[in-house]
């Protein structure tokens, strides 16, 4: 339950968190029960122009490094100070690059009152396992986390594109709902599940997904293989999804969140973005094709920092993550894809994506548990 009159803050800045502000605040002001403020806490730089990051985005109403060219609002307030920005908040709304997030709890610790929803796709993995990122804001921060996932590349959505998200719950629909109507827009439809760990870790992995599909695009091996990929990356996320969590449902993977992600995430929009004056389709699979094309010779981190300019990819490190939990448990050879993803980016040739089924698993070692498609 959340009071009435909730205020929300937005902690992340980037490409999406912008976009998720501008969201919000676009429901607040319609709403009685949110203040009409929306606070983004933004990871303070400065700029080439010598000011600060947070200064511009309030002078100008736009964020100008992460999301250029688009106004986020006028309710909307950059806050460079964590603690403050999350101060007077019932409604938490997380969204940085996943590897920043542990950092940020720690410092959250005791200074949080209510209700969180987290839109970040990635997990941490510690010596116990992994760990999904809504269980560490919840374990951390001791409060209750659903998480928001979807086919969202944050540029489309700024433009006002149609499209649909998925919010995932553990038990507490009415809360689930007040997101729901936070986020719901004309252009932005959202429906709710009762499956938290499903809806995270579709999110998460179809990252994994778009860098193979990446690699197929640098290849240029075409659509066949790309869309083999897809299907053996579903086959993958639902099987290791269902492995971790048993609960996870299948209908999750037909959402928003799971085979639109997925497909939004492979596919190669550049002509279409292009005539929508936008430059970029989905930021895993284009670092992906470029790595490709170079014969795996640069390296993802300067790949990220030429390309994306400040912008965090997900899906090398999510690859790895993954492979970490493979490997420990003995089910490398349950996941040829997700293996061999993170295997190209740190070794072998990216041909190896089509190379991957020679080392077919044997789906029978899963006891029935994990039935693939
Ligand atoms: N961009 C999209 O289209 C999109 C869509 C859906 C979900 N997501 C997910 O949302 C999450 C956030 O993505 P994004 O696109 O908003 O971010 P982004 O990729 O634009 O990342 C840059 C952000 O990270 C911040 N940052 C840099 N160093 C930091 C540090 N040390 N500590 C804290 N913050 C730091 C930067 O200030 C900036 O705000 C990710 O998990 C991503 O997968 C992104
Ligand atoms: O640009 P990407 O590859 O980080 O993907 C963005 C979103 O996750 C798409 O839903």
């Amino acid at each position: 339950m959340t009071p009435a009159n909730s205020r929300v803050t937005v902690v992340g800045s980037g490409n999406w968190g912008s976009v998720a502000a501008k969201l919000i605040a676009s429901n607040t002001l319609k709403l009685d029960s949110f203040h009409d403020e929306v606070r983004m806490w933004v990871f303070e730089e400065t700029l080439p122009s010598g000011e600060k990051l947070s200064q511009v985005i309030n002078r100008t109403n736009e964020n100008v490094k992460y999301m250029p060219g688009i106004k986020l609002g006028k309710n909307v307030v950059a806050d460079p100070d964590l603690e403050n920005a999350v101060r007077d908040a019932s409604m938490l709304v997380f969204v940085t690059p996943h590897q920043f997030m542990e950092g940020i709890c720690k410092r959250l610790v005791g200074k949080i009152r209510r209700d969180a929803i987290s839109l970040i796709k990635g997990m941490e993995v510690k010596r116990e396992g992994p760990c999904m990122i809504s269980s560490l804001i919840s374990e951390q921060l001791g409060i209750s986390c659903c998480v928001l996932m979807g086919a969202n590349i944050a540029n489309e959505i700024a433009v006002e594109k149609f499209s649909e998200a998925t919010v995932g719950y553990r038990k507490d629909k009415e809360t689930a709902e007040k997101w729901v109507q936070l986020f719901n827009t004309s252009y932005f439809m959202v429906s709710a599940v009762q499956d938290v760990e499903g809806v995270e870790l579709c999110g998460t992995l179809k990252n994994v997904v778009a860098i193979a599909a990446g690699f197929v695009d640098g290849l240029e091996m075409g659509n066949n293989t790309k869309a083999a990929i897809m299907r053996i990356g579903l086959r993958e996320m639902k099987t290791f999804s269902k492995l971790l969590f048993p609960s996870v449902k299948d209908s999750t993977f037909f959402e928003s969140c799971g085979v639109a992600d997925l497909i939004t995430t492979c596919c190669n929009n550049a002509k279409l973005l292009h005539l929508l004056l936008l430059t970029s389709g989905g930021r895993n699979r284009r670092c992906a094709e470029a790595f490709a094309r170079n014969g795996g010779k640069r390296s993802f981190d300067e790949l990220e920092a030429e390309m994306l300019q400040g912008q965090k990819l997900q899906g090398v490190s999510t690859a790895k993550e993954v492979y970490e939990v493979l490997r420990h448990r003995g089910w490398l050879e349950l996941f040829p894809l997700f293996s061999t993803v993170h295997e190209i980016c740190i070794a072998v040739p990216p041909t190896a994506i089509v190379e991957y089924s020679e080392h077919t698993p044997k789906f029978s070692l899963v006891g029935g548990s994990a039935q693939f498609f």
